[in-house]
């Protein structure tokens, strides 16, 4: 197959609000989000084989191959289709892990969408986001592919285009678990649901961002730095914090003078995935042929 060792994009996402409406009777959180994609991730590389194992060649530190979403959705998708085909994965890592930019649910997204293309499973794009929020509540946006105001335990999407703004993107250089700060019992969970509508940056806000701040001085130190020169937040549960930049310039500047033990990136809002890009791109040409 010509396709099998083309690099996929996995792009990161930020949650330029998330506010935290109830819970259910699960403990899952309710909540609502504009998650706001990047151009910026890693990439997987897919060698597909007719044996039916999968075999992730790329390790990733405290992170059992078993455990690796990669490796789940790969598996996930073998048992939703049926199919006698398998695979050998390589991943160029980019993203901080546990720094609320998505890294793992969007590799497990990019796993899903490449390997129903290259297997040929056929499955529809609804089906693959239902068989992501199986492994998390972060995967259907993945699937989807658009920057989007979400709902629900983040699966229920509306696309909401964005201006294409710049973004630094930085992390204090520890991780933060999301379970963690959800089972946390000083986490605000009643903020009134807004209308997509009323959406503005200013009249929103992150509510774990407090909550970390108070356990994570680093978090703290950092969001302080940022706001004297950018609009700035947290994303997700953290730990990775954005600043709204100008233009690319300013971010580049506050990128090369960020505080000892941070590290940052880039990078561009876009409104669709580059990996939904990529597909299209590779079905226009199939289409061709
Ligand atoms: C809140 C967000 C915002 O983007 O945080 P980040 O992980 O990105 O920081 C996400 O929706 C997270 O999604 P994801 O990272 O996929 O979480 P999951 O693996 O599904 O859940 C991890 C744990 O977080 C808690 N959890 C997660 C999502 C949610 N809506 N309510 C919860 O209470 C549950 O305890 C769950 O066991
Ligand atoms: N392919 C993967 N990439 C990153 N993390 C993964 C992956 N597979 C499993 N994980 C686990 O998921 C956790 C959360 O990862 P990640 O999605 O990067 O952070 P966050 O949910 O804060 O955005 C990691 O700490 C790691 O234990």
């Amino acid at each position: 197959m010509a396709n099998e060792l083309i690099s996929w994009p996995s792009p990161a996402k930020l949650n330029l609000f998330l506010h935290i409406t109830g819970r259910r009777p699960d403990g899952y959180h309710q909540l609502q989000s504009l998650f706001q994609l990047l151009d910026y991730g890693d990439t997987l590389r897919f060698e597909i084989n007719t044996r039916t194992d999968i075999e992730l060649v790329s390790l990733l530190p405290g992170v059992a191959n078993e455990d690796n979403l990669i490796v789940r959705a790969a598996r996930l998708l073998q048992h939703a289709t049926g199919t006698n085909k398998g695979c050998r994965i390589h991943l160029d890592k980019r993203l901080p892990m546990g720094g609320g930019i998505g890294g793992g649910s969007s590799n497990a997204a990019t796993t899903l969408v490449a390997l129903n293309y290259l297997w040929q499973c056929g499955l529809s794009t609804d089906k693959l986001a239902e068989l992501g929020l199986r492994l998390g509540a972060d995967v259907p946006v993945f699937v989807h592919g658009k920057t989007a105001f979400a709902s629900g335990v983040g699966e229920t999407l509306t696309p909401a285009p964005q201006g294409e703004k710049t973004f630094l993107v930085v992390n204090p250089g520890i991780a933060i678990s999301t379970a963690q700060i959800f089972n946390h019992q000083d986490l605000p969970r009643t903020t009134k649901p807004i209308s997509w509508r009323d959406y503005d940056f200013d009249n929103t806000q992150n509510d774990c961002e407090k909550l970390v701040c108070n356990t994570h001085p680093q978090v703290a130190n950092l969001l302080h730095w940022l706001l004297e020169y950018a609009p700035s937040r947290m994303t997700g549960t953290g730990s990775s914090l954005f600043a709204i930049c100008d233009n690319q310039n300013q971010a580049e500047n506050l990128l090369s003078q960020l505080p000892e033990g941070c590290h940052g990136f880039v990078a561009t809002g876009v409104n669709q995935s580059p990996l939904q890009q990529m597909l299209d791109r590779l079905r226009n040409a199939d289409q061709k042929i």
